[in-house]
């Protein structure tokens, strides 16, 4: 069951316009970035209930996904990381795919499975990390 709700534009230009990109080509058009593969994640946002839609690196494996909610290593998470944390059925589009997911913040030996995973995909994230001491969250979305 999709989420219901009405779709609010970041108020950031970097962080609507990939997003916006992906999501009006349904899918087809704005995939990566340099190189890598990209996903939208929707989700319900924890104060104002509207549809967030946000750009991420894709880190997929057997049909789950992780979320990292690295921000460049910036000391605070993104805003994102509270709308899961409020509403963890989330909405996951990996090109043309757009699905229902369950998020779960992952920890211990999971999230360093997880995290492998995501540094392969995105070396930066391995950056990121040594940059600020708040612990980089990493979700994992299982199908609904
Ligand atoms: C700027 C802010 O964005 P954010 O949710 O903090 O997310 C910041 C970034 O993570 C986001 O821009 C990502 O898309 C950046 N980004 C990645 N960011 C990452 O953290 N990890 C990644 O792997 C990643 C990859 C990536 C790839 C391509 C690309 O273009 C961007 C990429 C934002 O959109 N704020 C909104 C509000 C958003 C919101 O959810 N509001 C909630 C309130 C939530 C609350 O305050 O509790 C609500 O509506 O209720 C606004 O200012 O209007």
């Amino acid at each position: 069951m999709p989420l219901t709700g009405e779709y609010a534009p970041s108020t950031s230009d970097w962080a609507r316009e990939q997003a916006e990109l992906i999501e009006n080509s349904g899918g087809t058009e704005g995939l990566t970035l340099q190189g890598k593969p990209v996903i939208v994640l929707t989700t319900k946002g924890a104060k104002t209930g509207l549809l967030r839609k946000t750009a991420l690196m894709r880190v997929e494996h057997d049909g789950e996904y992780a979320v990292v909610a690295s921000l460049g290593g910036a000391p605070k998470h993104p805003v994102w990381y509270w709308n899961i944390k409020a509403e963890p059925h989330v909405e996951l589009r990996d090109g043309t795919a757009n699905k229902d997911y369950t998020a779960r913040e992952v920890s211990g030996a999971e999230k360093a499975v997880w995290w492998e995973r995501a540094v392969e995909v995105w070396p930066d994230y391995a950056n990121y990390q040594t940059k600020t001491s708040r612990e980089i969250p990493v979700f994992v979305l299982t199908p609904r």
